[in-house]
């Protein structure tokens, strides 16, 4: 029998099932299916234009899909009705590329947005919560009052975080979290990441071309391409695969720059 912790580490959290998406004439992905588990991190990589935003979309149900389902937490999303798509929504935090912070809204007003949209919940405990999710990502308490225009990229994507996690999700999809941070701040930006999965539990699916958050912070990699997840697996899984393209990406000039394959034997 299994044991419960191994029952809840493989206990599926997002299953997409069998997924096409065209628009018009084009098909975009085409029998694609993907698991993600509770408590992983799941990095999803291909080459641009394969198909990751497409795919990040219809999952949250922005983009229809001409056949296939997704399940999350177990539930066929287009079986439930409004009333329990919205509680499955709540249970859903996102990060979109470049941040998409509210300009005209302090970064506090931006944490309490979704707050808004879904909660009915008194000023003074929203602005508690809000300053909550703001120490969490490691913002200092003065960037709450501060508008996007005034910080950093690492601090916008901080806030964007603090915002994704908000009602506190069981699930986060970050696309591409760390495209325009210097090295260091990606770094920290996975430490982040690392540590909020360790205490919260969170599972993450991080779409991302970044071989140093594949590396360092993700538990399973997904490589998309023909329309579909061609490799799954580890990022040791990665090394030794000889599918060309995950080849020239995990073992060409940029991984051999990172010394990928020495720094997994270290
Ligand atoms: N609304 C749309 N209408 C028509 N075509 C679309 C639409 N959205 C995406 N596409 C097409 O789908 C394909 C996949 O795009 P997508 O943005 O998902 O790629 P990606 O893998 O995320 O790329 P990148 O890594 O560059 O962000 C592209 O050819 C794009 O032109």
């Amino acid at each position: 029998m299994q044991s419960h912790q191994a029952q809840i580490q493989s206990e599926i959290v997002l299953s997409a099932r069998d997924i096409t998406v065209a628009f018009g004439p084009k098909t975009v992905l085409e029998n694609l299916s993907l698991n993600v588990r509770r408590g992983e991190i799941l990095g999803f990589v291909g080459a641009s234009g394969s198909g990751k935003s497409v795919l990040l979309r219809t999952v949250l149900g922005l983009t229809p899909k001409r056949s296939g389902a997704i399940f999350l937490f177990g539930d066929d999303v287009d079986s439930l009705s409004d009333a329990q798509r919205m509680r499955i929504d709540m249970r859903l935090g996102v990060l979109f590329q470049h941040g998409a912070l509210f300009s005209a809204l302090s970064v506090l007003e931006n944490v309490q947005v979704p707050m808004r949209e879904y909660l009915d919940l008194p000023k003074k405990l929203m602005n508690e919560l809000a300053m909550l999710k703001i120490e969490l990502v490691g913002l200092p308490a003065d960037a709450a009052y501060k508008f996007p225009s005034e910080l950093s990229g690492g601090m916008i994507k901080r806030a964007a975080l603090a915002r994704a996690l908000a009602l506190d999700p069981d699930i986060v999809f970050l696309d591409e979290p760390t495209s325009g941070l210097d090295p260091i701040g990606a770094a920290e930006f996975d430490e982040l990441v690392i540590k909020l999965r360790d205490t919260m539990g969170l599972s993450v699916y991080m779409v991302t071309h970044d071989l140093d958050s594949l590396f360092t912070a993700c538990d399973r990699i997904a490589v998309l391409g023909k329309k579909r997840v061609i490799v799954e697996g580890t990022i040791e899984d990665m090394l030794k695969c000889e599918e060309p393209w995950v080849k020239s990406y995990f073992r060409g000039k940029r991984a051999r720059q990172l010394d990928l394959k020495g720094r997994i034997q270290r």
